[in-house]
Formats: structure tokens, sequence, C-alpha cells
């Protein structure tokens, strides 16, 4: 059933781009990752992510504007919400609320930059009072049917408001499909792609991060749901079990510790796009070494992004983002 659907993966520009695969670096093989807070004027840099900060709607069409005159085709939105207010709960409500800035944000991003492809993370772990990706049971262990059935709800509210991309970063089994079959239920699944965050590992490259979405688990870790790094077997299985419930798009993740995992996948499935996420510790730990003069972080930087794309990556999901669009411009 969800083999035979190809419109969701190329009913926007560029989404057909990401179908047509090489090694090149061109501006359609970059998204960029934007973290998005409730106050419509706010910018708040990240301390262990130098260059990056949390942004209101209005600074963010302002942070925007000249990126996407650069050519930028691709970002990913994260929503960022304190919880002074008590917003965070069990169920992580918030993540699809109407006041939700994600929610909000959408409409006014689509009007702003009408070619710009917009993804969305889903997840509920910024949005829990306990900071796990999905919901517990009463004794502190996924529950996953609860767990899917909330992230299928988000993803729906997303799609609504005007996501061409859903993206579940949250790693519970089976989301995919349940995903796919809210968004067929709506009569949205030939206007928004499903990218599955399929290979996951439990990476301490998400650091910082965790700092900046504020989504740190308040107990424990997560190691029950994002895989374990010496995996190669499990992951195979993630990519598979995605694949089957229809995922448009897969990811890799963290980026440069798992290029042979891109290009088992990409082998494996060569007909889905890949998605590899060089993740926010990824990004320190190159910005710092070029900081200090450890090395030239351009010529770095393009080594790391071509062995990803050399690895079988069609789209790197970065910070360095408008780092890169500049020397395109080059
Ligand atoms: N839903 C969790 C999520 N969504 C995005 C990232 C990591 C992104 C990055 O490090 O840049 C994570 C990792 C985590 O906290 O477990
Ligand atoms: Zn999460
Ligand atoms: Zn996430």
């Amino acid at each position: 059933m969800s083999s035979s659907k190809l419109h969701s993966s190329i009913f926007h520009p560029t989404l057909r781009k990401l179908q047509c695969q090489d090694v090149a670096i061109d501006a359609h093989n970059l998204m960029y990752p934007v973290f998005l807070v409730n106050d419509d004027e706010a910018v708040q840099p990240i301390p262990s992510m130098p260059g990056v900060a949390r942004y209101g709607i209005n600074t963010l069409l302002t942070h925007l504007e000249p990126l996407v005159t650069k050519g930028l085709q691709s970002i990913l939105l994260f929503g960022v919400v304190d919880n002074l207010q008590g917003s965070k709960d069990s169920i992580g409500s918030g993540a699809d609320c109407a006041t939700n800035p994600v929610i909000r944000a959408l409409p006014r991003l689509r009007t702003a930059f009408p070619d710009l492809l917009i993804a969305c993370d889903v997840c509920l772990c910024p949005y829990t009072d306990h900071g796990h990706c999905g919901v517990l049971t009463p004794d502190g262990v996924i529950d996953n049917e609860p767990s899917i059935k909330r992230i299928a709800e988000i993803a729906l509210a997303y799609a609504k408001a005007g996501a061409h991309i859903v993206a579940p970063s949250d790693m519970m089994d089976n989301r995919i499909y349940a995903i796919k079959q809210m968004l067929r239920s709506a009569n949205l699944d030939n206007r928004c792609s499903v990218l599955s965050y399929s290979v996951k590992f439990a990476s301490g490259f998400y650091g910082p991060f965790r700092d900046a979405a504020q989504s740190a688990p308040a107990f424990g870790d997560r190691k029950c749901y994002q895989l374990p790094p010496g995996s190669k077997g499990i992951a195979k299985r993630a990519a598979k079990r995605d694949v089957e419930e229809g995922a448009d798009m897969l990811m890799v993740k963290p980026g440069m510790a798992y290029l042979d995992i891109v290009k088992q996948v990409k082998d494996e499935y060569p007909e889905l796009p890949l998605f590899i996420y060089q993740v926010s510790g990824e990004y320190s730990m190159l910005l710092n070494a070029g900081a200090i003069g450890a090395f030239d972080l351009k010529t770095v930087l393009w080594e790391v992004l071509v062995g990803m794309r050399r690895a079988g990556a069609d789209c790197i999901i970065s910070y360095f983002t408008p780092l890169v669009l500049d020397w395109l411009k080059e």
C-alpha cells in the first residue's frame, strides 16, 4: 500500500530535486535547523553553540530573509518552550496547542517564503515535564501505544498548519505507520512528506541541543528507545521498519561517527532520499577546533560534508548551512 504512494515524495520542487542523487554540495543538499520560541521578538544565543540562537517568529523571519536570498532551500523547525508557567505536562500537550510557536509560525513562514521547503521536528521531549520522547507508564517506562497516538496527532497538527515535511525524532515503534494513517484520514498525505529519524543512536553528541531545546530527560536516559552506538543489526531493522511503514525519506543521526551506517542504509534503500543530521555536538566540535586554530574550518567542514555525500547522504541537516550558502556564492 504505502510503497505505491509516490506523490508525497514529489509534490514540491525541492522534494523532486532530492530524488536526484549525486555527490556535489548544492543548496538543496542542505537543511537548516532552527529553534523557535514564543517571544516573537526574541534572539537568545545558545552558549554551547556559538552563532546559533533561539528566535521568535518576527526575528526568525528577519534572520531567514537574507539566507533565502542566498539560496536556502529548506529548514527544520524545533519549538522550544520553557516550563515557567507549568506549560509542560506528562503527554506534551504544548506540542500541538494553538499557542505552540511552530504552529503559530508555519502560516507566516509559508507566506513570507513561498518556495522554502519547511520540515517540523515531531517529538514529545521539548514539551513533557519528564523530558522523555514518549508517554510514560506510572512506573516510568515508555508506553508505546499512547506515545505514537500523540506523535501522530502532533504531526497532523503541523501538517494542517502548513508543514511540507513532518520529521518524527521520538524513536517510538510504529510511529511512521500511525502518522501516515493520520495524514491519510485528513486527506493530507499527498501534501505532507514523512522524514523518519529512522536510525537515531543514543549519542553524547546531542549535549548542546538539549541545552538549546531545554529537552534533557528529567531522569534516566534514552537508551531504551535510541539505538546503541555499536549496533549495525538493529540499525538495519530500524530502517526496514520505517520503509515498510511508508516513510518517504530516511535519516541517520548523528553524522560523522556513523558514515558506515549511512552507506548501509543507502545501499539497502537507494530509492529513498537519505538525510544525515550533523548534530549539535558535531557543530560545536568543528567550530571550536577552528576557533582555536587547530585547523581551517572551511577546509575541514567541506571535507566532512563531502564525506557525508560520498557515504550516500542526499541531504545534510547542518547548523553550518548559512556559512556553506556563503561559500556556494564565492
Ligand atoms: N527528539 C530528540 C532530539 N531531536 C533532535 C535532537 C538532536 C539534535 C542535535 O543534537 O543537534 C534530539 C536528540 C535528543 O535530545 O535525544
Ligand atoms: Zn525527543
Ligand atoms: Zn526531536
